[in-house]
């Protein structure tokens, strides 16, 4: 048997795009409301009975919420374009070091139904 792990948060942040469609209203100012979905996989420690406990989980994501969450994301110097999957990139390389267990991160935008996520790449 293996264990997943997950926690969710919210954050709703500005950005600009520069896209090869709908060109102008991408390149203007605009807002989206994002889940992110951050997921642990391994398995529970004996003693404890848990992977990680979910407040220090909690508090790992916070770092990560805290940078995204009612900011303009193209302020943000090591995000890179400000889409779904650099937000995923982004909030993987903030939580990776403190949780090692970490297996996938998916950014979520229910506005438009759209999702990214980034895995663990298969050892070859
Ligand atoms: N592969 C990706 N493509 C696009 C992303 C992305 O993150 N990854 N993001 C966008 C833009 O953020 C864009 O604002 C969303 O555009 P669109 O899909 O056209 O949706 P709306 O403009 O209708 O957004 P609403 O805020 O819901 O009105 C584009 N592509
Ligand atoms: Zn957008």
């Amino acid at each position: 048997m293996i264990y997943e792990l997950s926690k969710e948060f919210r954050f709703d942040s500005a950005h600009t795009l520069h896209r090869t469609v709908d060109v102008e209203p991408s390149l203007r100012i605009h807002g989206h409301s994002y889940r992110a979905e951050v997921v642990l996989r391994g398995l529970p420690d004996a003693s404890t009975g848990m992977l990680m406990d979910l407040s220090l989980f909690e508090r790992s994501l916070e770092e990560a919420r805290n940078g995204l969450d009612h900011r303009f994301l193209d302020e943000i110097n090591d995000l890179g374009p400000a889409t779904m999957e650099n937000l995923a990139a982004w909030i993987w390389r903030k939580v990776k070091p403190i949780c090692p267990n970490l297996w996938r991160v998916t950014v979520r935008r229910d506005s438009d139904a759209g999702a990214c996520s980034v895995f663990e790449r298969e050892a070859a």
